[in-house]
């Protein structure tokens, strides 16, 4: 099925933290879904505009959901705003949960859990008003490397989240409002073969019933500086810890869209942070 086929297909657009998707419900996962048809939707200008889509299709019916669909009903099939693929993406799942709830495609099960299927594994998600928190695979820091960006060259941590990251401390004097991030910064090719997500990364200040307090702006792959990275502030806050000296820990995240929180355990990383949907229409695309 094209877009056009029926008329057009309807989306429904939200956010967590700033970080924003458009979301196409493709149940049978008949829907031709395109890199360049993705790139035009989110196009700021002449799409709807998004930092990725997210399209709703029944695990058993994705190629890259089918061995999971024991475990969960949905695949979060997830597309960057350049029409790239990503393995994971933390609010993005947040988001997605919202509108299987509000739609009533699936409900928690009677101990609160919602499962999503997504290409990193099973994600679990748990509800409670406007903040839902996923469970995403505890951050594996692998490397050191650094960062190209304003001229400077900055050390880094290399950290798998099920997708790539590496988390940049600024050095003391140097403002993290002040980077430039309009264009990508340079990273090592070799060590990030498929891209990599950049963090920059200063302390924050003390805040009540947390270990950690960190703030962040981050370059995305595939969709440039957003206001929010869900699987970012789960590296940046295993970078924090262990720069502590802790292996597990609850760290607040502030993005320039507002603020996460991430809980490190011995085998996961819980994600938490306000997940809303704000629009809804039909997708008319050529
Ligand atoms: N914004 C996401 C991450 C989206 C995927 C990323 N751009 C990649 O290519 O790995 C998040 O909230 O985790």
């Amino acid at each position: 099925m094209t877009l056009r086929d029926d008329g057009g297909v309807e989306f429904t657009k939200g956010h967590g933290t700033g970080n924003d998707f458009v979301i196409l419900p493709d149940p049978d996962g008949t829907l031709e879904l395109t890199s360049d048809l993705v790139a035009a939707i989110c196009d700021r200008r002449r799409g709807i505009g998004g930092d990725g889509v997210l399209r709703a299709v029944r695990a058993g019916r994705h190629p890259d959901g089918a061995a999971l669909a024991d475990e969960a009903e949905w695949f979060m099939d997830y597309w960057n705003s350049d029409g790239s693929f990503a393995e994971m993406c933390g609010n993005g799942a947040r988001v997605f949960v919202r509108y299987l709830l509000e739609t009533g495609l699936a409900a928690p099960t009677a101990a609160g859990v919602l499962p999503v299927a997504t290409r990193a594994g099973v994600v679990r998600a748990r509800v409670d008003g406007e903040t839902i928190a996923v469970e995403l695979r505890r951050p594996r820091l692998y490397a050191t490397s650094a960062a190209a960006v304003d001229g400077l060259t900055l050390p880094g941590t290399a950290v798998d989240v099920g997708n790539p990251h590496l988390v940049c401390p600024l050095p003391a004097g140097l403002e993290l409002a002040g980077l430039d991030l309009t264009r990508a910064p340079g990273f090592d090719p070799a060590l990030f073969p498929a891209g990599v997500n950049v963090e920059f990364t200063a302390p924050g200040e003390a805040v009540d019933g947390v270990d950690a307090h960190v703030r962040m702006r981050v370059y995305e792959r595939g969709s440039a500086e957003t206001l929010s990275c869900g699987t970012g502030a789960c590296a940046v806050a295993a970078v924090a810890l262990h720069d502590a000296g802790r292996r597990t820990g609850t760290v607040a995240v502030d993005v320039p869209g507002g603020r996460l929180t991430a809980t490190v355990t011995d085998d996961s990383c819980w994600l938490s942070g306000p997940a809303l949907l704000v629009a809804t229409g039909t997708l008319t695309f050529p």
